[in-house]
Protein backbone atom coordinates (compact mmCIF):
# COMPACT_ATOMS: atom_id res chain seq x y z
CA UNK A 1 0.00 0.00 0.00
CA UNK A 2 1.22 3.63 -0.93
CA UNK A 3 2.38 5.82 2.13
CA UNK A 4 -0.01 8.41 3.35
CA UNK A 5 2.56 9.40 5.57
CA UNK A 6 1.16 12.74 7.62
CA UNK A 7 -2.01 12.82 5.99
CA UNK A 8 -5.38 11.31 7.71
CA UNK A 9 -6.90 8.75 4.92
CA UNK A 10 -10.14 9.84 3.92
CA UNK A 11 -12.12 7.00 6.14
CA UNK A 12 -10.15 8.44 8.99
CA UNK A 13 -11.43 12.35 7.95
CA UNK A 14 -14.88 10.40 7.51
CA UNK A 15 -14.97 9.22 10.94
CA UNK A 16 -14.16 12.55 12.96
CA UNK A 17 -17.16 14.11 11.12
CA UNK A 18 -18.86 11.34 12.18
CA UNK A 19 -18.32 11.93 15.90
CA UNK A 20 -18.75 15.86 15.73
CA UNK A 21 -21.93 15.47 13.48
CA UNK A 22 -22.64 12.40 16.08
CA UNK A 23 -22.50 15.05 19.10
CA UNK A 24 -24.14 17.52 17.28
CA UNK A 25 -27.34 15.81 16.41
CA UNK A 26 -27.82 13.92 19.71
CA UNK A 27 -31.21 15.63 20.25
CA UNK A 28 -33.09 16.55 17.25
CA UNK A 29 -36.34 18.81 17.67
CA UNK A 30 -39.39 17.05 15.82
CA UNK A 31 -41.85 19.98 14.49
CA UNK A 32 -45.01 18.86 12.31
CA UNK A 33 -45.00 19.73 8.40
CA UNK A 34 -49.07 19.70 6.47
CA UNK A 35 -49.11 16.96 3.96
CA UNK A 36 -49.94 19.39 1.32
CA UNK A 37 -46.54 21.46 1.78
CA UNK A 38 -44.30 22.23 -0.40
CA UNK A 39 -42.01 21.32 2.61
CA UNK A 40 -42.88 18.31 3.55
CA UNK A 41 -40.86 16.16 0.51
CA UNK A 42 -37.50 14.97 1.82
CA UNK A 43 -38.25 15.75 5.34
CA UNK A 44 -37.07 12.77 8.06
CA UNK A 45 -40.48 10.97 9.56
CA UNK A 46 -40.32 11.49 13.21
CA UNK A 47 -43.60 9.95 14.66
CA UNK A 48 -44.74 6.49 13.29
CA UNK A 49 -48.08 7.48 11.60
CA UNK A 50 -50.89 4.37 11.58
CA UNK A 51 -53.73 4.02 9.57
CA UNK A 52 -57.00 4.13 11.86
CA UNK A 53 -58.94 2.33 9.27
CA UNK A 54 -58.37 -0.02 5.93
CA UNK A 55 -57.20 1.63 2.50
CA UNK A 56 -59.53 1.41 0.42
CA UNK A 57 -61.81 2.17 2.67
CA UNK A 58 -65.15 0.13 1.40
CA UNK A 59 -65.09 -2.80 -1.01
CA UNK A 60 -65.28 -0.47 -3.95
CA UNK A 61 -65.83 -0.82 -7.65
CA UNK A 62 -62.19 -0.98 -9.90
CA UNK A 63 -64.22 0.31 -12.96
CA UNK A 64 -67.08 2.17 -14.64
CA UNK A 65 -69.79 -0.63 -14.96
CA UNK A 66 -72.45 -2.31 -13.23
CA UNK A 67 -72.21 -4.04 -10.06
CA UNK A 68 -73.81 -6.79 -10.53
CA UNK A 69 -74.69 -10.61 -8.63
CA UNK A 70 -72.57 -13.67 -10.35
CA UNK A 71 -75.57 -15.89 -9.74
CA UNK A 72 -78.32 -13.73 -11.63
CA UNK A 73 -75.82 -13.45 -14.45
CA UNK A 74 -75.90 -16.99 -14.62
CA UNK A 75 -79.33 -17.19 -14.37
CA UNK A 76 -80.08 -14.69 -17.00
CA UNK A 77 -77.52 -16.63 -19.04
CA UNK A 78 -79.42 -19.87 -18.67
CA UNK A 79 -82.08 -18.12 -20.01
CA UNK A 80 -80.06 -16.99 -23.58
CA UNK A 81 -81.58 -18.24 -26.46
CA UNK A 82 -78.71 -18.11 -28.23
CA UNK A 83 -77.97 -14.16 -28.74
CA UNK A 84 -75.13 -14.77 -26.34
CA UNK A 85 -76.58 -11.38 -24.59
CA UNK A 86 -77.75 -11.50 -21.23
CA UNK A 87 -80.02 -8.51 -20.11
CA UNK A 88 -80.73 -7.57 -16.24
CA UNK A 89 -83.24 -4.66 -15.27
CA UNK A 90 -80.98 -1.35 -13.66
CA UNK A 91 -81.99 -0.28 -10.59
CA UNK A 92 -80.24 3.16 -9.96
CA UNK A 93 -76.50 4.50 -10.01
CA UNK A 94 -73.99 4.26 -7.55
CA UNK A 95 -71.86 7.86 -8.06
CA UNK A 96 -68.02 7.50 -5.97
CA UNK A 97 -69.14 8.89 -2.75
CA UNK A 98 -72.21 7.65 -1.92
CA UNK A 99 -73.29 4.96 0.30
CA UNK A 100 -75.26 2.62 -1.77
CA UNK A 101 -78.44 0.65 -0.43
CA UNK A 102 -78.42 -3.50 -1.43
CA UNK A 103 -78.71 -5.14 -4.58
CA UNK A 104 -81.75 -6.43 -4.98
CA UNK A 105 -81.74 -10.11 -6.48
CA UNK A 106 -82.07 -9.95 -10.10
CA UNK A 107 -81.23 -6.53 -11.05
CA UNK A 108 -77.70 -4.66 -11.71
CA UNK A 109 -76.99 -1.06 -10.41
CA UNK A 110 -74.65 1.40 -12.70
CA UNK A 111 -71.33 1.91 -10.82
CA UNK A 112 -68.82 4.20 -11.02
CA UNK A 113 -65.01 3.44 -10.33
CA UNK A 114 -64.27 4.37 -6.95
CA UNK A 115 -67.77 3.83 -5.66
CA UNK A 116 -69.12 1.62 -2.75
CA UNK A 117 -69.77 -1.82 -4.31
CA UNK A 118 -73.72 -2.18 -2.73
CA UNK A 119 -73.66 -5.15 -0.36
CA UNK A 120 -75.56 -8.83 -2.09
CA UNK A 121 -73.64 -7.42 -5.48
CA UNK A 122 -70.14 -9.46 -5.78
CA UNK A 123 -68.86 -8.70 -9.19
CA UNK A 124 -68.53 -5.81 -11.33
CA UNK A 125 -68.88 -6.07 -15.06
CA UNK A 126 -67.37 -2.64 -17.23
CA UNK A 127 -69.57 -0.48 -19.13
CA UNK A 128 -67.15 -1.63 -22.22
CA UNK A 129 -69.05 -5.38 -21.91
CA UNK A 130 -72.35 -3.85 -22.81
CA UNK A 131 -74.39 -3.68 -25.94
CA UNK A 132 -74.08 0.33 -25.57
CA UNK A 133 -70.59 0.23 -24.61
CA UNK A 134 -69.78 3.36 -22.88
CA UNK A 135 -72.65 5.65 -20.41
CA UNK A 136 -73.57 8.62 -22.14
CA UNK A 137 -74.22 10.93 -19.92
CA UNK A 138 -75.82 11.26 -15.98
CA UNK A 139 -79.14 12.29 -17.38
CA UNK A 140 -79.45 9.53 -20.00
CA UNK A 141 -77.79 7.09 -17.00
CA UNK A 142 -80.82 8.09 -14.79
CA UNK A 143 -83.27 8.39 -17.54
CA UNK A 144 -82.68 4.51 -18.37
CA UNK A 145 -83.18 2.85 -14.46
CA UNK A 146 -85.80 0.44 -14.69
CA UNK A 147 -84.43 -0.98 -18.31
CA UNK A 148 -82.47 -3.62 -18.86
CA UNK A 149 -79.35 -3.39 -19.63
CA UNK A 150 -77.51 -5.40 -22.07
CA UNK A 151 -74.10 -7.36 -21.94
CA UNK A 152 -73.01 -9.36 -24.38
CA UNK A 153 -69.35 -11.22 -25.06
CA UNK A 154 -69.20 -12.27 -21.16
CA UNK A 155 -65.80 -14.81 -20.48
CA UNK A 156 -65.92 -17.25 -17.74
CA UNK A 157 -63.56 -14.94 -16.40
CA UNK A 158 -65.96 -11.89 -16.69
CA UNK A 159 -68.39 -13.09 -14.64
CA UNK A 160 -65.75 -14.53 -12.03
CA UNK A 161 -66.89 -13.74 -8.28
CA UNK A 162 -64.98 -10.48 -7.12
CA UNK A 163 -64.18 -9.49 -10.30
CA UNK A 164 -63.65 -6.01 -11.15
CA UNK A 165 -64.32 -5.38 -6.94
CA UNK A 166 -61.18 -3.57 -4.95
CA UNK A 167 -61.73 -5.22 -1.35
CA UNK A 168 -61.44 -3.24 1.80
CA UNK A 169 -58.13 -3.03 3.25
CA UNK A 170 -55.87 -5.02 0.00
CA UNK A 171 -53.97 -2.04 0.39
CA UNK A 172 -53.63 -1.39 3.60
CA UNK A 173 -54.58 -2.89 6.88
CA UNK A 174 -56.52 -0.92 9.66
CA UNK A 175 -53.80 -0.53 12.44
CA UNK A 176 -51.00 -1.19 9.82
CA UNK A 177 -47.75 1.46 10.29
CA UNK A 178 -47.88 3.22 7.55
CA UNK A 179 -44.76 5.56 8.25
CA UNK A 180 -41.69 4.93 10.13
CA UNK A 181 -39.34 6.67 11.82
CA UNK A 182 -36.39 7.68 9.77
CA UNK A 183 -38.43 7.40 6.44
CA UNK A 184 -37.92 10.22 4.48
CA UNK A 185 -41.16 11.76 3.18
CA UNK A 186 -42.19 11.30 -0.56
CA UNK A 187 -44.47 12.71 -2.62
CA UNK A 188 -45.99 8.62 -2.25
CA UNK A 189 -45.61 9.16 1.29
CA UNK A 190 -47.29 12.07 1.89
CA UNK A 191 -50.38 10.97 -0.69
CA UNK A 192 -50.47 7.71 1.83
CA UNK A 193 -50.37 9.92 5.18
CA UNK A 194 -53.48 11.79 3.33
CA UNK A 195 -55.13 8.89 2.45
CA UNK A 196 -55.40 7.87 5.75
CA UNK A 197 -56.02 11.06 6.79
CA UNK A 198 -53.41 12.97 8.54
CA UNK A 199 -53.08 16.11 8.09
CA UNK A 200 -49.66 16.63 9.46
CA UNK A 201 -46.89 14.44 9.98
CA UNK A 202 -44.19 15.06 12.69
CA UNK A 203 -40.74 15.58 11.30
CA UNK A 204 -37.35 16.11 12.48
CA UNK A 205 -36.39 19.86 12.68
CA UNK A 206 -34.03 20.52 9.59
CA UNK A 207 -30.08 20.17 10.75
CA UNK A 208 -29.64 23.84 11.12
CA UNK A 209 -26.20 24.63 9.23
CA UNK A 210 -24.11 28.01 8.91
CA UNK A 211 -21.91 28.24 5.95
CA UNK A 212 -18.85 30.96 6.83
CA UNK A 213 -16.32 32.45 3.85
CA UNK A 214 -13.21 33.78 4.41
CA UNK A 215 -10.68 35.89 2.58
CA UNK A 216 -10.11 39.76 2.37
CA UNK A 217 -10.95 39.47 -1.90
CA UNK A 218 -14.32 37.67 -1.29
CA UNK A 219 -17.08 39.91 -2.38
CA UNK A 220 -20.91 39.41 -3.03
CA UNK A 221 -22.43 38.34 -6.40
CA UNK A 222 -22.98 41.42 -8.15
CA UNK A 223 -20.99 43.67 -5.78
CA UNK A 224 -18.35 46.00 -7.73
CA UNK A 225 -14.85 44.14 -7.92
CA UNK A 226 -11.56 46.31 -7.16
CA UNK A 227 -8.39 44.53 -8.70
CA UNK A 228 -7.57 41.94 -6.99
CA UNK A 229 -11.09 41.25 -5.51
CA UNK A 230 -13.14 37.95 -7.02
CA UNK A 231 -16.70 37.06 -6.35
CA UNK A 232 -17.48 34.62 -3.64
CA UNK A 233 -18.43 31.36 -5.06
CA UNK A 234 -18.37 29.14 -2.63
CA UNK A 235 -20.90 30.34 -0.02
CA UNK A 236 -24.01 30.19 -2.20
CA UNK A 237 -22.11 26.60 -3.52
CA UNK A 238 -21.84 25.00 0.13
CA UNK A 239 -25.01 26.62 1.08
CA UNK A 240 -26.60 25.01 -2.06
CA UNK A 241 -25.05 21.82 -1.30
CA UNK A 242 -26.03 21.23 2.25
CA UNK A 243 -29.97 22.39 1.65
CA UNK A 244 -30.04 19.97 -1.13
CA UNK A 245 -28.71 17.53 1.18
CA UNK A 246 -32.00 18.95 4.15
CA UNK A 247 -30.35 21.44 6.12
CA UNK A 248 -31.45 24.78 6.68
CA UNK A 249 -28.89 26.98 6.37
CA UNK A 250 -27.70 30.45 6.85
CA UNK A 251 -24.96 32.09 5.05
CA UNK A 252 -22.65 34.43 6.48
CA UNK A 253 -20.46 36.38 4.55
CA UNK A 254 -17.20 36.92 6.63
CA UNK A 255 -15.27 38.34 4.05
CA UNK A 256 -11.79 38.94 5.90
CA UNK A 257 -8.71 37.90 6.75
CA UNK A 258 -8.74 39.62 9.89
CA UNK A 259 -8.84 36.93 12.89
CA UNK A 260 -10.46 38.92 15.12
CA UNK A 261 -13.13 40.20 12.49
CA UNK A 262 -14.02 36.65 11.61
CA UNK A 263 -13.80 35.88 15.23
CA UNK A 264 -16.33 38.61 15.61
CA UNK A 265 -18.37 37.47 12.92
CA UNK A 266 -18.46 33.36 13.73
CA UNK A 267 -19.53 34.40 17.30
CA UNK A 268 -22.61 36.91 16.22
CA UNK A 269 -23.72 33.88 13.87
CA UNK A 270 -23.02 31.21 16.66
CA UNK A 271 -25.44 33.36 19.29
CA UNK A 272 -28.07 34.36 16.34
CA UNK A 273 -28.44 30.71 14.17
CA UNK A 274 -27.26 28.44 17.27
CA UNK A 275 -26.37 25.90 14.34
CA UNK A 276 -25.78 22.44 14.72
CA UNK A 277 -23.00 22.16 11.91
CA UNK A 278 -20.62 24.85 10.41
CA UNK A 279 -19.17 24.89 7.46
CA UNK A 280 -15.82 27.14 6.32
CA UNK A 281 -14.09 27.39 2.93
CA UNK A 282 -10.73 29.13 2.30
CA UNK A 283 -8.22 30.07 4.88
CA UNK A 284 -7.04 26.97 6.34
CA UNK A 285 -3.74 26.05 4.30
CA UNK A 286 -0.24 27.00 4.42
CA UNK A 287 -0.73 31.38 3.84
CA UNK A 288 0.20 34.08 6.33
CA UNK A 289 -3.27 35.08 6.50
CA UNK A 290 -5.37 31.55 7.28
CA UNK A 291 -7.87 33.40 9.10
CA UNK A 292 -9.77 29.92 9.82
CA UNK A 293 -7.57 28.02 11.23
CA UNK A 294 -6.47 30.59 13.45
CA UNK A 295 -9.33 31.25 14.79
CA UNK A 296 -10.71 27.62 15.67
CA UNK A 297 -7.49 25.53 15.88
CA UNK A 298 -7.39 27.97 19.62
CA UNK A 299 -11.15 26.28 20.15
CA UNK A 300 -10.42 22.60 19.52
CA UNK A 301 -10.57 21.74 15.97
CA UNK A 302 -7.74 20.07 14.30
CA UNK A 303 -6.96 21.02 11.58
CA UNK A 304 -4.31 18.89 9.28
CA UNK A 305 -4.16 17.61 5.52
CA UNK A 306 -6.09 14.34 4.38
CA UNK A 307 -5.01 12.05 1.44
CA UNK A 308 -6.60 13.53 -1.38
CA UNK A 309 -7.01 15.85 -4.20
CA UNK A 310 -8.38 18.03 -4.63
CA UNK A 311 -9.22 18.67 -1.04
CA UNK A 312 -6.22 17.97 0.67
CA UNK A 313 -6.54 20.98 3.53
CA UNK A 314 -9.16 20.21 6.18
CA UNK A 315 -9.90 21.12 9.38
CA UNK A 316 -13.06 19.11 12.09
CA UNK A 317 -13.94 19.31 15.66
CA UNK A 318 -16.77 19.88 17.93
CA UNK A 319 -17.57 23.66 19.95
CA UNK A 320 -19.53 23.21 22.60
CA UNK A 321 -22.90 24.91 22.18
CA UNK A 322 -23.20 26.42 25.67
CA UNK A 323 -26.43 25.80 27.98
CA UNK A 324 -29.66 24.65 26.28
CA UNK A 325 -27.99 24.02 23.12
CA UNK A 326 -26.73 21.14 20.95
CA UNK A 327 -22.94 20.79 20.44
CA UNK A 328 -21.64 22.42 17.03
CA UNK A 329 -19.85 20.10 14.70
CA UNK A 330 -17.19 21.88 12.68
CA UNK A 331 -16.13 21.17 9.44
CA UNK A 332 -13.46 23.60 7.65
CA UNK A 333 -12.96 23.12 3.97
CA UNK A 334 -9.75 24.87 1.80
CA UNK A 335 -10.93 27.80 -0.31
CA UNK A 336 -10.61 26.72 -3.81
CA UNK A 337 -13.84 26.18 -5.07
CA UNK A 338 -13.59 22.84 -6.32
CA UNK A 339 -11.62 21.83 -3.19
CA UNK A 340 -14.50 22.82 -1.60
CA UNK A 341 -17.16 20.98 -3.80
CA UNK A 342 -15.18 18.04 -3.83
CA UNK A 343 -14.58 17.89 -0.09
CA UNK A 344 -18.52 18.11 0.35
CA UNK A 345 -19.15 15.11 -1.52
CA UNK A 346 -16.09 13.26 -0.62
CA UNK A 347 -15.89 13.66 3.15
CA UNK A 348 -18.81 15.06 4.40
CA UNK A 349 -22.12 13.41 2.30
CA UNK A 350 -21.23 10.13 3.55
CA UNK A 351 -21.30 10.80 7.43
CA UNK A 352 -23.83 13.51 7.29
CA UNK A 353 -26.53 10.78 5.38
CA UNK A 354 -25.22 8.82 8.24
CA UNK A 355 -27.21 10.70 11.11
CA UNK A 356 -29.78 12.33 8.89
CA UNK A 357 -31.67 10.28 6.68
CA UNK A 358 -32.44 13.94 4.59
CA UNK A 359 -29.15 13.67 2.96
CA UNK A 360 -28.79 11.41 -0.03
CA UNK A 361 -26.19 8.90 0.38
CA UNK A 362 -23.18 9.17 -2.25
CA UNK A 363 -24.44 7.38 -5.49
CA UNK A 364 -21.52 5.40 -6.74
CA UNK A 365 -20.97 3.70 -9.86
CA UNK A 366 -18.22 1.77 -11.69
CA UNK A 367 -16.37 3.55 -14.22
CA UNK A 368 -14.25 2.56 -17.17
CA UNK A 369 -11.31 5.72 -18.14
CA UNK A 370 -11.20 6.11 -22.14
CA UNK A 371 -8.24 8.32 -21.37
CA UNK A 372 -4.81 7.57 -19.93
CA UNK A 373 -3.81 9.96 -16.75
CA UNK A 374 -1.83 10.35 -13.84
CA UNK A 375 -2.61 11.07 -10.13
CA UNK A 376 -0.18 11.94 -7.42
CA UNK A 377 0.84 8.59 -5.33
CA UNK A 378 -0.59 8.15 -1.87
CA UNK A 379 -3.41 10.72 -2.68
CA UNK A 380 -7.05 9.61 -3.59
CA UNK A 381 -7.98 11.53 -6.51
CA UNK A 382 -10.75 13.01 -7.62
CA UNK A 383 -10.88 13.63 -11.40
CA UNK A 384 -14.02 15.21 -13.18
CA UNK A 385 -15.29 13.37 -15.59
CA UNK A 386 -19.32 12.79 -18.18
CA UNK A 387 -20.67 10.02 -18.60
CA UNK A 388 -19.71 8.94 -22.01
CA UNK A 389 -22.05 6.02 -23.01
CA UNK A 390 -24.69 3.59 -20.85
CA UNK A 391 -23.29 1.03 -18.46
CA UNK A 392 -22.14 -2.12 -19.87
CA UNK A 393 -23.35 -5.44 -19.46
CA UNK A 394 -21.46 -6.05 -16.64
CA UNK A 395 -22.33 -2.41 -15.50
CA UNK A 396 -19.54 -0.37 -15.92
CA UNK A 397 -19.78 2.83 -17.44
CA UNK A 398 -17.36 4.18 -19.79
CA UNK A 399 -16.43 7.96 -18.82
CA UNK A 400 -14.21 11.07 -20.01
CA UNK A 401 -12.24 13.56 -18.20
CA UNK A 402 -13.70 17.21 -18.24
CA UNK A 403 -10.44 19.36 -17.81
CA UNK A 404 -7.62 18.78 -15.57
CA UNK A 405 -6.97 18.30 -11.83
CA UNK A 406 -6.59 22.18 -10.86
CA UNK A 407 -8.99 22.97 -7.90
CA UNK A 408 -9.70 25.94 -9.18
CA UNK A 409 -11.28 24.96 -12.41
CA UNK A 410 -14.76 25.43 -11.35
CA UNK A 411 -15.82 25.84 -15.23
CA UNK A 412 -15.64 22.65 -15.67
CA UNK A 413 -16.59 20.98 -12.29
CA UNK A 414 -19.97 22.74 -13.29
CA UNK A 415 -19.78 20.57 -16.96
CA UNK A 416 -18.51 17.34 -14.87
CA UNK A 417 -21.30 14.87 -14.20
CA UNK A 418 -18.96 12.70 -11.64
CA UNK A 419 -16.07 12.28 -9.78
CA UNK A 420 -13.71 9.43 -10.90
CA UNK A 421 -11.68 8.18 -7.93
CA UNK A 422 -8.10 6.76 -8.65
CA UNK A 423 -6.73 6.11 -5.28
CA UNK A 424 -3.82 6.34 -3.34
CA UNK A 425 -2.08 3.56 -5.59
CA UNK A 426 -2.78 4.94 -8.84
CA UNK A 427 -0.18 6.40 -10.21
CA UNK A 428 -0.02 6.29 -14.32
CA UNK A 429 -3.44 5.38 -14.49
CA UNK A 430 -4.01 2.94 -18.33
CA UNK A 431 -7.06 3.60 -20.89
CA UNK A 432 -9.28 1.42 -19.88
CA UNK A 433 -8.71 1.52 -15.93
CA UNK A 434 -12.11 0.73 -14.25
CA UNK A 435 -12.68 2.24 -10.56
CA UNK A 436 -15.19 3.85 -8.82
CA UNK A 437 -16.85 7.01 -9.22
CA UNK A 438 -18.99 9.32 -7.69
CA UNK A 439 -22.40 10.78 -9.41
CA UNK A 440 -22.31 14.74 -8.54
CA UNK A 441 -25.63 16.35 -7.02
CA UNK A 442 -27.86 17.08 -10.81
CA UNK A 443 -26.77 13.88 -12.75
CA UNK A 444 -29.10 10.99 -13.12
CA UNK A 445 -28.14 7.44 -12.53
CA UNK A 446 -26.80 6.25 -15.76
CA UNK A 447 -29.79 3.53 -17.18
CA UNK A 448 -29.28 -0.04 -15.78
CA UNK A 449 -27.15 -2.18 -18.03
CA UNK A 450 -27.97 -3.28 -21.52
CA UNK A 451 -30.08 -6.85 -21.44
CA UNK A 452 -31.80 -5.89 -18.12
CA UNK A 453 -34.67 -4.11 -17.28
CA UNK A 454 -34.73 -0.77 -14.18
CA UNK A 455 -36.57 -2.16 -11.33
CA UNK A 456 -40.05 -1.20 -10.99
N1 LIG B 1 2.38 26.44 0.74
C1 LIG B 1 1.23 25.82 0.54
N2 LIG B 1 0.26 26.45 -0.11
C2 LIG B 1 -0.91 25.84 -0.33
C3 LIG B 1 -1.09 24.53 0.10
C4 LIG B 1 -0.05 23.88 0.79
O1 LIG B 1 -0.15 22.72 1.18
N3 LIG B 1 1.08 24.57 1.00
N4 LIG B 1 -2.26 23.90 -0.18
C5 LIG B 1 -2.94 24.36 -1.35
C6 LIG B 1 -4.20 23.72 -1.48
S1 LIG B 1 -4.17 22.13 -1.97
C7 LIG B 1 -5.37 24.38 -1.29
S2 LIG B 1 -6.84 23.58 -1.60
C8 LIG B 1 -5.44 25.76 -0.86
C9 LIG B 1 -6.36 25.87 0.34
O2 LIG B 1 -6.17 27.08 0.90
P1 LIG B 1 -7.15 27.75 1.90
O3 LIG B 1 -8.18 26.83 2.39
O4 LIG B 1 -6.35 28.43 2.90
O5 LIG B 1 -7.94 28.75 0.98
P2 LIG B 1 -7.56 30.24 0.58
O6 LIG B 1 -6.10 30.39 0.59
O7 LIG B 1 -8.35 31.16 1.39
O8 LIG B 1 -8.09 30.24 -0.89
C10 LIG B 1 -7.58 29.37 -1.86
C11 LIG B 1 -8.09 29.82 -3.21
O9 LIG B 1 -9.47 29.75 -3.27
C12 LIG B 1 -10.06 31.01 -3.51
N5 LIG B 1 -11.25 31.14 -2.67
C13 LIG B 1 -11.28 31.09 -1.34
N6 LIG B 1 -12.52 31.25 -0.89
C14 LIG B 1 -13.29 31.39 -1.97
C15 LIG B 1 -14.67 31.62 -2.16
N7 LIG B 1 -15.50 31.69 -1.11
N8 LIG B 1 -15.15 31.73 -3.42
C16 LIG B 1 -14.30 31.65 -4.48
N9 LIG B 1 -12.99 31.43 -4.36
C17 LIG B 1 -12.49 31.32 -3.14
C18 LIG B 1 -9.02 31.99 -3.11
O10 LIG B 1 -9.19 33.23 -3.70
C19 LIG B 1 -7.75 31.27 -3.53
O11 LIG B 1 -7.56 31.41 -4.91
O12 LIG B 1 -4.16 26.21 -0.49
C20 LIG B 1 -3.11 25.85 -1.40
N10 LIG B 1 -1.91 26.52 -0.97
O1 LIG C 1 -6.00 20.15 -1.78
MO1 LIG C 1 -6.19 21.52 -2.88
O2 LIG C 1 -7.81 21.24 -2.57
O3 LIG C 1 -5.73 20.39 -4.16
O4 LIG C 1 -6.45 22.54 -4.28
Amino acid sequence: MTQTTGRRSVEEHHALIGEALQAATATRAVECVAVGEAEAVGRVVAAEVTAPGPLPRHDDSQMDGYAVRAADVAAARAEDDGDDLVRLPCDGVVPAGSSPAPLPPGTCRAIMTGAVVPDGADLVLPVEKTVAGAFVGAAQLHAAVGQDVVFIGLTPQDVAVGRFIRRAGDDVAAGETVLSVGQVLTPARLGLAAACGAPQVQVFARLRALVLTAGDELRAPGEELAPGQIHDANAPLTAAWLREAGCAVTIAAASTDDAARFAAALDAQLAATSPQLVVTSGGISAGAFEVVREVLSGRGVRFGPVAQQPGGPQGVGVLPGGPGRSDVAVVCLPGNPVSTAVSLETLLREPLAAVDPACPAPRRIRARLRQRCSSPSGLRQHRRVRLAAAPDETGVVDVELVGGPGSHLLGHLARAEALLQLTEDDVDVPAGAVREALLLPGTAAPDPPAGRTAPR
